[in-house]
């Protein structure tokens, strides 16, 4: 703690004296001026511990950098000791020649431009491993960390949910490319899961297809970098309660429409003209007049090429957004339109007259007015006349200036591109923003322009640069003063760090009653010819008390000098009240009005064009629009969890791997990097609130919550609770070696103040509680998950043995059942037959002897053997067939009951020939050995009928046996 006392106390030493202190800088001199007598004392007495302090600390930088190899190991730079420009710079410079470009910086992220390609470092798995990971910091540094902490702090809904990253750094350090990459990253991690891919695939894919179409109309190729954004903008990425993206919203601010009609030299104009240039069909060509070898004026340095002059990518993300092929022809038409106006030149009239045109400039007056479907006359009439209305008389007709005809051309190409580009901007918004009842929390992109400092400075860079110091003053609010101003109240013993307090450049610019916006606004007000002279007089006379404004002596140019954050910038007054007021003459859009393309209709249909007299509240100025649109934007920082990413440019000539010293520690040094390590590395930057702290953590040590009084009451009761966590915590950690817990947390009156690292011991707890909790109901379910299947089992098996058992028995019965009703009617037929053969057994020979009978029973006859009856016939006599013999005929019977007898009898043939017959069987198994008949006379057979009815009804038992007496009885005739 000693050291790092000591580190601060040298950069309150250090800060460079033209810049004001924060508030509360002050602290550690408070007693400074007690004594007058005494002050040289104890002024001889500061100085000489001051020097005694710098000496023991260039020596431990030195000891630092002799440590040379292991520089690029330092992830964050609140590691670094001691912290001073030098000590961050070196670690940097080391970081970028092992090609490491991410840096942690305490709270902030700083990104340097590698200015190529870095192959895998934004791929798919890299995004995946970093979504994946249980502690993503313990990666190595990078944008996706920065990505992922918003996106948990949404997951876990941590106060304030909504989140925003803000992406800062000079012109050409990789704010675009930055957010770029988050965005991929949430259209990725935030995508939908299976079930609901459609949907939101489409979402994913509009909000990066809106990418190339923003930057097509509104990046610019500039001295500083080739893909310069041209306007800020900030994207509400908005994510549903599982955290899904479901629609995204862009909002921009201040496009640099004057780049339409005028680039300075070696810059371009916007990117989508020269797309068309070099991406047009030969057919397009002709629709658009636009030959390949046609100069246009306000289409400069086309031959350079670049990667961002591709048509085809922004026509596919159009097509992909839902701008139909019909739309489309619309607003390449009017792009057209412009740069065939940009041709039109004036030459000079007398003062009644008005500007004359070249045979050239008519040639392409004529073009732009077909091109943007306005009658030419009409448009030559509006550039080059102004209407004149004093109250309701009729208009007065007057000839402009050729000066005033350029600014008229030039003012309604500005007009029709900054319509158009917000007709563009609204459309991408219409087809991405979701439902406002289907998100619920968002995740913002602020990507706003890099501060700028040009040789000529204007109102867009006043405007630039004013954005910048807001955001450098949300940051330094954020970060340095409400934390320092928090460890006052909340009882903290803290040595202050110095911080660069903006407030003082913002008051000059923006402050009430008097400022730079509000004296322009008024000189726009009077309504009358602007004099850059007189301006500045004014701010001479009403600001000069501001530090932060100052005037070159020897400048014969009326200007005035701003000392930004980053920076002193000089600006020219000329034309910035013109700019101002941005007027655009009413004649201009009421022929716009008329146009018969749709869509210019439409961009300008609500549009006023009655030229009333402005009464002073009427104007709506530049900066008034500008500063209101960012109070806004702001309100909405302010309401969300910010996250801070530095984009540093390490060299100004955009070159790859090219690391310059002093281009790096000026951009260090101008977005406070070095007081912002400070504060991480020795303050708290996390607090939490006493309940809040205790709703989190209280699982750790099982603390209860007590019933909540008053507030005061409530600190008290809450006080040990959270005093047992940090214990309990804090009692793990001590186990491992080095530990120095006393700073890494503070118990304020109302909150508790914690390091990162202390915050991840805890949340590192709290997740082994939540497991081992987890784990215990797991194995608790598992286990009644286990004892209800054995029960089910076990029932189902008794059952299952229950119902198979009753199916037997049932079966079982029924054969039973059936056995015995057979058995029964078997026995009693058995008995009925036995006693029938029985009684006609012991009656035969009685019968035989009974003539009646013996008629009744005996039938003799003779067939003739023609007539025998086929085998089936035979088959169906009533009674068994015993074969006799005759000499003529030779039958050998086996017979094996009363079926055999059957069956011999079926397969008995007989074919009859000429009148003979012969008898002939194949049936030897049935016992029919041979059957020979000699073909003499005609057979006789003679059947007699056995006198018992029932005495062979069945078969008998042995093979020999035939019971009963029933005989065919062949014989000769
Ligand atoms: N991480 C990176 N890896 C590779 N190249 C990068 C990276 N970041 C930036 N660049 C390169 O640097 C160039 C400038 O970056 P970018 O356009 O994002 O700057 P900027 O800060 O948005 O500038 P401006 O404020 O002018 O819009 C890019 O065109 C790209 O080529």
């Amino acid at each position: 703690m000693a050291k790092v006392k000591q580190k601060l106390l040298f950069r309150t030493e250090n800060v460079s004296g033209g810049r004001t202190e924060g508030e509360s800088g002050s602290f550690e001199q408070g007693g400074s001026a007690k004594r007058p007598g005494k002050v040289n004392r104890v002024t001889e007495r500061l100085q000489a511990r001051r020097k005694s302090l710098n000496d023991s600390l260039e020596g431990d930088v030195r000891a630092f950098l002799v440590n040379e190899a292991e520089l690029h190991t330092y992830d964050d730079l609140t590691k670094v000791n001691p912290v001073t420009p030098t000590t961050v710079l070196k670690c940097l410079q080391a970081r970028y020649s092992a090609r490491v470009f991410y840096t942690h910086a305490g709270c902030t992220l700083v990104a340097m431009n590698p200015f190529q390609p870095i192959p895998h470092l934004y791929s798919l798995d890299v995004m995946r491993e970093y979504h994946t990971a249980s502690q993503p910091q313990d990666f190595k540094p990078h944008i996706f960390i920065v990505a992922e902490e918003a996106y948990r702090n949404v997951q876990g809904q941590v106060e304030p949910v909504n989140q925003s990253l803000v992406v800062s750094g000079e012109s050409g350090a990789g704010k675009t490319w930055t957010s770029r990459c988050l965005m991929k990253y949430y259209a990725t991690v935030a995508a939908s899961s299976q079930k609901c891919q459609h949907t939101v695939e489409r979402i994913e894919r509009r909000v990066l297809d809106s990418n190339p179409i923003m930057e097509a109309f509104g990046n610019a190729c500039t001295l500083r970098n080739n893909n310069s954004s041209r306007f800020g903008k900030y994207i509400q990425l908005q994510l549903n309660s599982s955290q899904l993206l479901v629609g995204a919203s862009v909002q921009t601010y201040l496009l640099e429409k004057t780049r339409v009609a005028f680039q300075a030299p070696n810059e371009r104009n916007f990117h989508i003209f020269y797309q068309m240039m070099k991406g047009a069909t030969e057919e397009q060509r002709q629709e658009w007049e636009m030959p390949c070898d046609q100069k246009f004026t306000w289409l400069p340095n086309a031959e350079k090429s670049l990667e961002e002059d591709c048509f085809q990518e922004t026509v596919e993300a159009m097509v992909n957004l839902g701008i139909d092929a019909h739309k489309r022809a619309q607003i390449f038409r009017i792009l057209a339109g412009l740069l065939q106006l940009g041709n039109v030149n004036f030459s000079p009239a007398p003062e009644s007259e008005p500007c004359g045109l070249d045979q050239q400039s008519k040639g392409f007056l004529g073009k732009t007015a077909a091109l943007l479907r306005v009658p030419a006359d009409e448009l030559r009439e509006c550039v080059s006349i102004r209407t004149l209305r004093a109250g309701k008389q009729s208009a007065l007709l007057k000839p402009c200036s050729q000066s005033e005809c350029v600014v008229r051309r030039d003012c309604l190409a500005k007009v029709i591109y900054a319509r158009l580009f917000d007709w563009l901007v609204g459309f991408i918004n219409s087809s991405m923003c979701a439902d406002d009842s289907k998100w619920c929390n968002f995740i913002g992109l602020l990507d706003v322009y890099g501060f700028e400092c040009f040789l000529l400075n204007n109102l867009e860079q006043l405007c630039i640069n004013y954005a910048n110091e807001k955001l450098q003053q949300h940051f330094v609010a954020h970060y340095l003063k409400a934390q320092q101003e928090e460890y006052v109240s909340e009882g903290l013993q803290w040595s202050f760090v110095r911080y660069q307090d903006n407030q003082r450049c913002l008051d000059l610019i923006e402050g009430n009653p008097t400022s730079i916006f509000s004296l322009l606004n008024e000189e726009c007000r009077l309504n009358r010819a602007s004099d850059a002279k007189q301006f500045r007089e004014r701010l001479q006379k009403e600001l000069s008390d501001n530090g932060s404004m100052s005037w070159d002596k020897f400048s014969k140019q009326p200007h005035f000098i701003v000392a930004h954050y980053a920076g002193k910038v000089s600006y020219q007054i000329e034309g910035m009240m013109e700019k101002n007021k941005d007027p655009v003459p009413p004649e201009l859009l009421s022929l716009l009005q008329k146009s018969e393309d749709p869509l210019l209709q439409s961009l300008f249909a609500d549009t006023e064009t009655e030229g009333k007299p402005h009464g002073h509240s009427k104007v709506v100025t530049v900066v008034s629009k500008f500063k209101n649109s960012l109070e806004n934007l702001m309100k909405i920082l302010h309401s969300t969890t910010p996250h801070y990413t530095r984009c540093i440019k390490p060299n100004p000539d955009c070159k790859p791997l090219t690391f310059q010293k002093e281009e790096v520690i000026t951009q260090l040094e101008a977005c406070g990097i070095v007081e912002t390590i400070h504060i991480s590395a020795a303050g708290f930057p996390i607090r939490v609130p006493y309940d809040n702290f205790i709703q989190r953590y209280r699982l750790i040590s099982n603390t209860r919550l007590l019933a909540q009084g008053a507030e005061n009451e409530a600190q008290i009761a809450l006080g040990p609770a959270v005093q047992d966590i940090l214990n309990a915590v804090l009692r793990t950690k001590s186990s491992a070696p080095n530990n120095n817990n006393n700073v890494m947390v503070h118990c304020g009156k109302t909150k508790v103040f914690l390091t990162h690292a202390m915050l991840e011991l805890l949340e590192e707890q709290r997740y082994r509680v939540l497991s081992q909790k987890a784990f215990s109901i797991q194995c608790c379910w598992r286990r009644h998950q286990r004892r209800q299947r054995a029960i089910r089992t076990k029932c189902a098996t008794f059952i299952q043995a229950v119902v198979r058992g009753w199916l037997v028995r049932r079966e079982v019965r029924r054969w039973r059942k059936a056995a015995t009703v057979i058995q029964n009617k078997w026995r009693s037929w058995r008995a009925l037959m036995d006693s029938l053969a029985e009684a006609e057994l012991d009656n035969a020979e009685d019968l035989q002897e009974e003539e009646e009978a013996r008629s009744f029973l005996f039938q003799r006859g003779s067939v003739p053997l023609s007539s025998f009856p086929n085998p089936q016939a035979v088959s169906s006599l009533p009674l068994g067939l015993a074969m006799s013999f005759t000499p003529s005929v030779t039958v050998t019977l086996t017979t094996t009951g009363f079926h055999k007898i059957m069956s011999i009898m079926a397969t008995l043939k007989i074919p009859f020939r000429n009148g003979e017959y012969k008898v002939e069987t194949n049936q030897f198994k049935h016992g029919v050995a041979s059957i020979r008949a000699q073909p003499q006379g005609s057979v006789k057979l003679h059947m007699q009928r056995s006198p018992l009815r029932y005495a062979d009804m069945y078969p008998g038992s042995h093979t020999d046996q035939v019971t009963g007496f029933n005989q065919i009885l062949l014989e000769n005739s």
